[in-house]
Order: structure tokens, then sequence, then C-alpha cells
């Protein structure tokens, strides 16, 4: 598998997702915000946390509208896989690539923990390492993970099986407890949830290694 890695001003997860992607078996190309096209040959591009731009003028809205980010519209419009992970899910929304928004957290608070989450969706690229309905625990940082949508798309979402991913107790508002939903075509994941900061024992849970080694199993080796 051949992923590519977003770097914007601002972003602090780009390496831990780099690392996170590489130790699972990938090769990884980082890319510059500034970057006019993608690396060739690519399986996946992995939008990564952080506060781009400052969180100005919304969380995502810059780097949105930054140079990769056609390029990732592109690559996304001919089937291409897109991994965004919180500041990322963030720039999928700002980008129009997956619907809905992220409000500020419902109690005004920057959160910063595990929580537990059921896996809703198992038949994605993402979620291949998970059973329908089994529970995991990654970790949140966020002041903007509150997923709101009008009811026409939160139906939508539910009666397509797009919610990836449910919180078992929801921390920051979200409707209908959304934590990650994919794409009508199943290849752009938006999460506020860290894989990639529960990858290894040493960050105290590994659930997250199972979306990379789930998702190396659905392309060729690097
Ligand atoms: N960890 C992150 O990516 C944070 C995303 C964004 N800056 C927020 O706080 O909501």
């Amino acid at each position: 598998m051949k992923a590519a890695v977003i770097t914007f001003p601002g972003s602090n997860c780009d390496r831990d997702l780099a690392v996170a992607f590489e130790q699972a078996g990938a090769s990884v190309t980082r890319v510059w915000h500034k970057d006019t096209s993608l690396p060739d040959g690519i399986d996946i591009v992995g939008v990564p946390g952080g506060f781009s731009f400052g969180d100005y003028l919304r969380c995502g809205a810059i780097a949105a509208r930054s140079p990769i980010a056609q390029a990732v519209s592109r690559f996304a419009e001919q089937g291409g896989h897109v991994l965004g992970i919180c500041n990322g899910f963030q720039v999928l929304l700002e980008m129009g690539l997956l619907p809905g928004a992220l409000l500020r957290n419902a109690h005004l608070k920057y959160v910063c923990k595990p929580v537990g989450l059921r896996v809703e969706a198992a038949d994605t690229p993402f979620t291949t390492g998970y059973g329908v309905g089994s529970e995991i625990v990654l970790p949140i940082a966020h002041h903007d993970g509150n997923y709101t949508a009008d009811a026409e798309t939160l139906a939508e979402l539910t009666g397509e099986g797009r919610v990836a991913f449910r919180y078992t107790a929801n921390p920051n508002g979200s409707v209908d407890d959304i934590a990650g939903i994919v794409s009508a075509n199943r290849r752009v994941l938006g999460m506020m949830p860290h894989p990639e900061r529960a990858f290894a024992p040493i960050h105290g849970g590994t659930d997250g290694r199972r979306m990379f080694d789930g998702l190396i199993g659905a392309f060729a080796p690097a």
C-alpha cells in the first residue's frame, strides 16, 4: 500500500499518522499543503489531526482551500481512498467530501481522553479489522467534535450504513452519537477519534492498529 500524508501549517498528528501507516507496512510520502498534485500511484491519502491554520476561520476551513485539497478532491472523485482524522475529518467536511459539519463541543470545553466506540459498519476498507458491533477504545482530543447534519442527511447516512463509529458515551454532543462516517462509495472515512494514537502498547491500547492492519489487507504490498 502506498500512502500520502498531508501536512498543513498547524498539523500535529502528521508524523504519527505517517509512522502508523509505515509500521503497518505501507510506504509513505509526506506532502506539503502547497503541493498541487499527489504522488503517482498512491492508494490512500491521510489527512491528519491538528490545528491547521490555527483553526481559523472554522476548523479545517482554510486547509480545505489549499492547493493540495483540490488534488485530494480529484483523487477522491476518481475513487481514491482518503482517511481524515480529527482535524482531517473537519477538513474533509469543509471540502464537501463528506456531509454534515462539526460544531463546538456541546459543553464548550476541549476534551482529551480515551473514549469507547462501537463499530457500526465493518464493510469498509477502514473497518475490516473489526467486527460489526465490536467495542473499541481510541483517544479523542478536540474542541469542535460535535457532529451535526440535517435530518435528510442523517437518514441517508443511517439507511446506507455509512455511520462507521458511534460513541458509547457521547463526549461532545454529536447527533446520534456519531464519531465517524464514510462516503457513499465507502472509500472516504472521516472520524474524530485518533486510531494512530492507539497503535502500540506504549500508547495504552492498540485498537487503532487494527484499522491500519485492515487497510493494508485491502491493497497490494508497498
Ligand atoms: N486533534 C485535533 O485534530 C484537533 C482538531 C481541532 N483543532 C479541534 O480542536 O477540534
